[in-house]
């Protein structure tokens, strides 16, 4: 698949990037974009997800519009959040939070949202939430320990990742997994086709499956 006009991806996550790729879609740039990503009180975790997912976009469009860049670009954005019943996860980022997460999150079912955010080149905000249920079995303490000291739940929403080691972890999911690791490709494509954005399908040519 090859895009016909510019996409502007405004994150710094190299895993949003390469979900983008597998999908064929390669981003003409990239904007990441700052904002704070704490939840408001009683915040719901998908109104969250919606909340930053839009943020993001709107500080990355305002950034490009300032540099007169923004004219005939697609931006998108995405959040994602990992919540148990409404107790929104930290993204980890010191080990005693990935620790508490883990251990709240062991033998039990948690929701993973990610909003996501397009704004199309003559101003449309598009938005969509997509949500994933995910089971883990129980951790025991070595489990954890190891977990933790793999370092692969730094920077994580929810303290894991499920494209690692994590993965081992999960008894059931329903839903989109690319929307756990960050973005859902198949609602991320619906959208960009949806508002107009052509793509060729060309997959004989392109990466395939390693
Ligand atoms: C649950 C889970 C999250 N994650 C990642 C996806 C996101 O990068 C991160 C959640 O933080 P986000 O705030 O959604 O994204 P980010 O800060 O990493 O990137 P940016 O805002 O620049 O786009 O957690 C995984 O990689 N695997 C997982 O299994």
């Amino acid at each position: 698949m090859s895009a016909l006009q510019k996409l502007v991806l405004a994150s710094g996550s190299p895993r949003r990037v390469e979900l983008l790729q597998q999908a064929g879609i390669e981003p003409d740039r990239l904007a990441p974009a700052d904002i704070d990503e704490t939840p408001l009180k009683s915040e719901h975790p998908r109104s969250l997800a919606r909340r930053l997912a839009l943020g993001k976009a709107e500080k990355a469009h305002e950034r490009l519009t300032q540099d007169g860049e923004a004219e005939g670009h697609y931006l998108l954005a995405a959040d994602t959040v990992v919540s148990v019943g409404r107790r929104i996860l930290p993204k980890a980022e010191m080990v005693d939070e990935a620790s508490n997460c883990l251990q709240l999150l062991s033998g039990r079912a948690h929701r993973v949202y990610t909003g996501l955010c397009l704004i199309t080149p003559s101003g449309k905000v598009r938005q969509r939430i997509v949500e994933t249920r995910v089971r883990f079995k129980r951790l025991s303490h070595e489990e954890l320990e190891s977990y933790l000291a793999s370092g692969e739940w730094r920077g994580k929403a929810g303290g894991y990742a499920i494209q690692g080691l994590a993965g081992t972890f999960v008894v059931k999911l329903v839903g989109s997994y690319t929307n756990v690791v960050g973005l859902p490709l198949y609602e991320t494509v619906n959208l960009l086709v949806a508002e107009g954005y052509k793509v060729h399908f060309n997959w004989l040519s392109g990466l395939g499956a390693r």
